[in-house]
């Protein structure tokens, strides 16, 4: 049976790789590049970030014309935020923006596709690494074409988790994400890990190097891409609290298995954030 997105799908791999070309050009020169700021002094942004998501939106809207969007910079440029039933691309063109102003290297394009609100495919291009990730809903995870699988770990003593600051450094918000992280630390857990970037981290999850990852704070168009991409690998998504993953919350858990996944929810201090389709 012919797959109704897959050209889109290809698109997107194509337009990811030529996105991370843009960006490896750039990183040597990033400290050199404005630096701007966005909700926060530590929420950065620059012209590359916004050079590729540009880039992508007009070349889908090109081949694609009747299709919506969600992108980062659109959004922070004013666009609504509101995830409908429509064919969406959901884009964040530098996951990794910190990490790409100081050459840390975990920096991807992130694209994910959504029908009728469900993700249909996804594409996480750590372009540092050359490493494509990608996912067709029912179809599996691949990176670099090799299928990706969780981690069969279940007992969360013997894990490694990822996890972020986030930009958001509000002492009552650096209260709750410490307690929370001292008490995965003290479960205890093998070792905590972030790689900067929420859909890398999502990778590491699907590619079984750590067991699970979760973040308050983080937006859709972090994981839109990465949501599918640990589901296809075996993995399980939930809210921090436990609940169902709403892609809007900007909160998300993701783990190799459910054991695991309730085990870390019970340790989480699930606060609330403004949801990314709040009226403004
Ligand atoms: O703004 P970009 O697209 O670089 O993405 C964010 C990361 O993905 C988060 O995990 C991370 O915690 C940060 O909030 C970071 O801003
Ligand atoms: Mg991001
Ligand atoms: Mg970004």
């Amino acid at each position: 049976m012919t797959d109704i997105w897959q050209s889109a799908m290809d698109h997107a791999v194509a337009l990811a790789r030529k996105a991370g070309q843009v960006v490896r050009d750039a990183v040597g020169d990033a400290q050199k590049e404005a630096v701007m700021v966005k909700s926060s002094s530590i929420d950065l942004v620059t012209q590359t970030d916004q050079k590729v998501e540009k880039l992508i939106i007009q070349s889908v809207k090109e081949k694609f014309p009747t299709h919506c969007f969600i992108g980062e910079e659109s959004v922070a440029a004013g666009e609504v935020c509101v995830l409908t039933d429509s064919p969406t691309w959901i884009i964040d063109p530098i996951d990794g923006t910190t990490n790409f102003v100081h050459t840390f290297p975990f920096v991807a394009i992130s694209i994910g596709f959504s029908v009728n609100k469900q993700v249909e495919f996804g594409v996480v291009y750590s372009c540092l690494q050359d490493q494509m990730y990608t996912a067709r809903r029912g179809k599996g995870a691949f990176c670099n074409g090799r299928p990706l699988r969780v981690s069969h770990e279940k007992d969360i003593r013997q894990a490694i988790i990822a996890t972020e600051f986030g930009s958001n450094r509000d002492p009552g918000v650096v209260d709750k994400v410490f307690s929370s992280l001292k008490r995965v630390v003290s479960i205890p857990v093998h070792g905590v890990r972030g790689a900067g970037s929420a859909a890398i981290n999502m990778c590491l999850v699907a590619s079984g190097c750590v067991e699970a990852y979760y973040e308050i704070g983080i937006h859709v168009w972090d994981i839109a891409a990465g949501s599918l991409i640990v589901s296809e690998a075996g993995g399980v998504l939930m809210d921090v609290d436990g609940g169902l993953l709403d892609l809007m919350s900007r909160r998300v858990l993701a783990a190799n298995n459910q054991s695991v996944a309730e085990h870390l929810a019970k340790e989480i201090d699930a606060f609330r954030v403004r949801r990314d389709d709040a009226a403004s």
